[in-house]
């Protein structure tokens, strides 16, 4: 009762951090325990204008009671595990308690230093919402969601902690500072109020986001990973609706990653503003660099303008600007930077193929037709191949692009090849872009590398690509010593988008009764194309490179749907938008304009009676189609997948797409393995050059790789 009636008369004096709060005794609780129940938005830390509000009373809260609450979290299932979390805690508990003794006992108070009191008393108070409820029920089931028992550790729920650990050691470094300095004659705070005002409201929004995730795992006792609202005025929406995306992109931007990464994401995230403004205001593309230029000026002088130029992006998502500014390194200077960065390779050369009616003989010896996809005949698919030395059967050794003695030397066949995805979210990039790691994968395997250039979305949508690349596949096997190779080991790999086309290429082999490949290695890939809440997802509202716009962006286009993004962030006061993408559009689960047409831009293959049917007939509900979420694929058709090896990382909001899909197959009897690479974010292969933890998680993909293509490297 105690410590109610210290919390309540915080409330009263302070006027400005409880406003709409309420505090109650929690019914089912253990004894001296509180449960806070506080309206997302209403801290302290919540709204700009509160901080302001000045402070001349203070009272402390029961040190023993926090101290309680700590000593039942470390009794928690997890509570070991997480001691350096619940450590910093306690550390930034007693360097707020130190200086709110320190100041309180000063006569006078200027007014920056009301200010510190009260961000100070806004952080004490997000901790005892924090560790006296939300965070216990937490930790005591995280682990109920990793991939397997005994397995790697790694769930949405777990990067989000992670995320708010970073948060608390940059808030710890900041209070100690002002600790160490206070006493200090010529102590200037001023130095340090913006950045701690900037933690500490990152801080609030982060513990706004737990006691969401709180409901959404009670939601999911039974630890699934997704779940689908019906209906979307749920208190988790509401919440998570509530947070302030601004404090995450201004000053603090990227505060959860290491140096070397959180500087190549300031600089894109400053680019994506600027470039924001320069597609919205020039048309001309010349015009539009300048502007990337001068505007870059702009919001690197103005952190705030820059966060709010970012929300305003992802909220009013145009596909247009989303594939142009993805394509920015596609262009003419920027497309040359792998050539001048990366190792040199042999034979780096596209070839194209005309795509007609193709005859296999699947593994039973039966005929099978792979149909060309689409109607038409003329259709080409693009392909890239590269070998680190010109190969016997390399028909292109004749236009070796650059060759040192020693590359140049014909070398004999290859036992392995490793066919290869790239990603883009079926929107942007080419096998071009991924250059920038594949050269060095060339190099380390030793074997030929090909590369698919597969038709983007929305030019043609779902499944035109799936089919595109496995028609590639289909050639590749068919045409193999082109390829320089026999083909004893195959690969296939992937990242993101281009991981799920991987898998969704192995199914349909499996499906046809074809030679299916000896393994995938996949990095960050997408297995869940539903509007699913899961609490990776969540990390959509902070993440750099994967808005919540963007990802329903992709979504739809992939779909081939288009979505008024402004209309459904408009509406997102009431729902956080999730439910609303492309519903309108989606007839008996078929994709139709509103002439009834099938809108997909290619039209699917007629069926042949030899050949398992298309991947999408009129009458399937596009969105429980295995192949546009393989996660929903049933346990017959996962069971035919060969060895997979999935490269996740936390920092993504597509995280729990691998843990979720792991989960099925192990269940199913897959042969599976999943790392989840600390502190990288979706996309950590297009940082090889500038980050040793990213050049390290692409050795180990790399090594991966080699396992499934055995002795094939000593050839
Ligand atoms: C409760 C929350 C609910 C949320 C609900 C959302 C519903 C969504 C449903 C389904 C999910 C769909 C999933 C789609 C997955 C797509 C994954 C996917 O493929 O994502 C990739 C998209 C491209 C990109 C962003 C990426 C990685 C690297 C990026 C590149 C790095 C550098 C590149 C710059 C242009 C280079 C500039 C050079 C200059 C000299 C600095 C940059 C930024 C281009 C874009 C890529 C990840």
């Amino acid at each position: 009762m105690q410590n109610e009636r210290e919390l309540k008369a915080m409330e009263d004096s302070n006027g400005f951090s409880w406003q709409r709060g309420e505090m109650k005794r929690q019914e089912s609780s253990t004894d001296d325990v509180f449960l806070i129940e506080k309206q997302t938005t209403t801290t302290a830390a919540g709204s700009n204008g509160h901080f302001n509000k000045r402070c001349h009373d203070s009272c402390t809260i029961n040190q023993t009671y926090f101290q309680r609450c700590m000593d039942r979290l470390k009794a928690t299932a997890n509570g070991n595990h997480y001691s350096p979390l619940l450590q910093l805690l306690t550390q930034i508990d007693n360097l707020t308690d130190q200086i709110e003794n320190h100041f309180i006992s000063l006569d006078k108070l200027s007014d920056s230093e009301k200010s510190l009191i009260g961000y100070v008393q806004c952080i004490k108070i997000d901790m005892i919402h924090l560790v006296d409820h939300h965070l216990w029920y937490i930790l005591d089931r995280i682990h109920t969601y990793d991939c397997w028992q005994d397995g790697t550790k790694g769930n949405g729920y777990r990067s989000v902690l992670t995320v708010m650990q970073s948060c608390l050691v940059k808030m710890k470094t900041v209070l100690a500072s002002v600790q160490v300095n206070m006493k200090k004659l010529l102590f200037r705070l001023a130095k340090y109020l913006t950045e701690l005002e900037d933690f500490t409201r990152v801080f609030s929004h982060l513990a706004s986001m737990l006691q969401a995730m709180k409901q959404l795992m009670m939601l999911t006792s039974d630890g699934r990973l997704f779940h689908e609202f019906n209906n979307t005025s749920h208190d988790f929406l509401q919440q998570v609706d509530n947070l302030d995306q601004e404090c995450f992109y201004g000053r603090v931007f990227a505060f959860q990653y290491p140096d070397s990464i959180a500087n190549s994401l300031k600089v894109i995230n400053l680019m994506m503003a600027a470039y924001g403004e320069a597609f919205a205001r020039h048309n001309n593309i010349a015009v539009r660099a300048a502007g990337l230029v001068l505007y870059s000026a702009k919001y690197y002088s103005n952190p705030q303008l820059k966060a709010r130029q970012i929300v305003d992006l992802s909220k009013n998502q145009q596909i247009e600007f989303t594939k142009s500014f993805w394509q920015l390194n596609e262009n003419q200077l920027l497309r040359h930077v792998p050539s001048l960065l990366c190792n040199s390779v042999a034979v780096n050369q596209t070839i194209q193929v005309k795509m007609e009616t193709m005859n296999i003989h699947n593994t039973d010896n039966k005929l099978m037709v792979i149909p060309f996809p689409g109607n038409n005949p003329d259709a080409v698919i693009n392909m890239r191949l590269l070998s680190y030395y010109a190969r016997k059967g390399q028909e292109v050794n004749k236009l070796v692009t650059f060759m040192t003695t020693l590359q140049f030397r014909e070398m004999p066949y290859s036992k392995g090849i490793v066919i290869h995805f790239h990603g883009g979210g079926f929107i942007a990039q080419s096998s071009r872009s991924h250059e920038i790691y594949l050269r060095s994968w060339v190099r380390n395997l030793d074997v030929p590398v090909v590369s698919i250039d597969y038709t983007l979305s929305p030019e043609a949508s779902f499944p035109y690509a799936i089919e595109e690349c496995f028609y590639a596949y289909c050639w590749i096997l068919q045409h193999i010593s082109l390829m320089g190779s026999t083909a004893e080991y195959v690969c296939l790999t992937g990242d993101s988008a281009g991981a799920t086309l991987a898998v969704c290429v192995a199914m349909r082999a499996a499906e046809y009764g074809l030679r299916i490949p000896d393994g995938i290695v996949c990095s960050y890939p997408a297995f869940m194309f539903r509007n699913a809440a899961s609490p990776s997802r969540c990390l959509s509202y902070f993440d750099p490179l994967l808005q919540q716009g963007f990802l329903t962006t992709c979504l739809s286009a992939y779909l081939g749907v288009t979505v008024d993004n402004a209309h459904v962030n408009k509406s997102s006061t009431t729902s956080n938008g999730i439910d609303k993408v492309d519903n309108d559009n989606i007839v008996n689960g078929d994709i139709v304009d509103e002439n009834n047409n099938i809108q997909c831009t290619k039209d699917v293959p007629k069926n042949e009676s030899s050949s398992p049917r298309p991947i999408l007939s009129l009458t399937d509900h596009v969105l429980d189609n295995p192949y546009l979420s393989p996660l929903l694929a049933d346990d017959n058709l996962l069971s035919k997948i060969p060895p997979m090896r999935i490269n996740a990382c936390d920092l993504d909001p597509i995280l729990d797409d691998s843990i979720a899909f792991a989960r099925r197959l192990k269940r199913v009897g897959v042969d599976v393995q999943v790392r989840v690479f600390s502190e990288l974010p979706h996309g950590f292969l297009n940082f090889v050059y500038i980050s040793e933890e990213a050049t390290a998680a692409s050795d180990e993909i790399v090594s991966q790789m080699k396992s499934f293509l055995s002795d094939s490297t000593s050839s």
